[in-house]
């Protein structure tokens, strides 16, 4: 299908680990201020794809990909590998705040891993307006400079997300990030993401299908490296086109 002004762009995109390939030939176009949703059984590639297009796949000692990645129209193996990771944040699947830092500095962490140095008064704000982006703001305000480690674990992933979104990134990755928490936490995570989509785009990992009806405006269904499938979810989900994408989701297999 085609997307008009993707935010991202991939061209026969093959991802490997040494000579292994779990990612084949993939061409697909992310839409802006939208959220996709990756879905498929375990081992499908989703978390390799996810992890090319913040060029964190390359760190993996053998890791590598061909084809083209393009986010707007630029390449993004030409551009700084820091700045395509500022402007394409993660948050993964445990949540990670930094364990000796303060609420406060694992927000601005962004900043300091960047060697930006922030005035008082705009770390303050940067720190206030992320804490609110993620819904978290009310619940730690006064305890800010305590270590993040101390809280919740819904509330450690959503002060990730904070710390993701504190250097105004243009996408959000999810890799399952409601996977380790409990119900109550993961309906507060999914109601940030639908209110997030109308400042970043967000693509998530997910293996809960009800929740990537819930949140998602787009899915791609991948099995064994293909992206078998791309469309609107709603779509999707009462139409599959390929018998394999109707399998998984009538639950045949996971
Ligand atoms: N570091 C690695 N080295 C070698 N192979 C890897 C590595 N990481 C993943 N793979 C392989 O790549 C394929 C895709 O894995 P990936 O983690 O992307 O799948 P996934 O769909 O995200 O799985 P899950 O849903 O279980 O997290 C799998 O066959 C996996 O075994």
């Amino acid at each position: 299908m085609s997307i008009e002004n993707p935010i991202f762009r991939t061209e026969d995109l093959c991802a490997y680990y040494g000579d292994f390939m779990a990612i084949k030939h993939v061409t697909m176009s992310i839409p802006e201020k939208k959220v996709t949703a990756f879905m498929g059984p375990s081992g499908c590639g989703k978390t390799t794809i996810l992890r090319c297009l913040n060029r964190l796949h390359e760190l993996t000692p053998g890791a590598w990909y061909s084809g083209k990645i393009f986010l707007r129209d630029q390449d993004i193996l030409e551009m700084d590998p820091i700045l395509v990771r500022r402007k394409v944040g993660m948050v993964f699947q445990k949540p990670n705040p930094f364990p000796t830092m303060t609420i406060y500095d694992n927000v601005l962490a962004g900043y300091k891993l960047l060697g930006i140095r922030l005035k008082k008064e705009e770390a303050d704000r940067i720190c206030e307006e992320a804490l609110r982006k993620a819904a978290l703001w009310d619940e730690v305000k006064d305890i800010l400079h305590r270590r993040g480690t101390f809280l919740s674990g819904g509330q450690q992933q959503r002060l990730c997300i904070a710390r993701a979104l504190a250097v105004n990134p243009e996408v959000l990755l999810m890799d399952e990030p409601t996977s380790a928490l409990d119900p109550k936490a993961t309906l507060q995570i999914e109601n940030l993401i639908v209110d997030l989509k109308n400042t970043v785009t967000i693509i998530i990992v997910t293996h809960n299908m009800p929740q990537a009806g819930r949140v998602s405006d787009y899915s791609a269904f991948f099995y064994l490296g293909e992206l078998v499938e791309f469309g609107p979810t709603a779509e999707m989900f009462t139409n599959p086109k390929d018998p394999r994408t109707e399998e998984y989701l009538t639950g045949k297999f996971s």
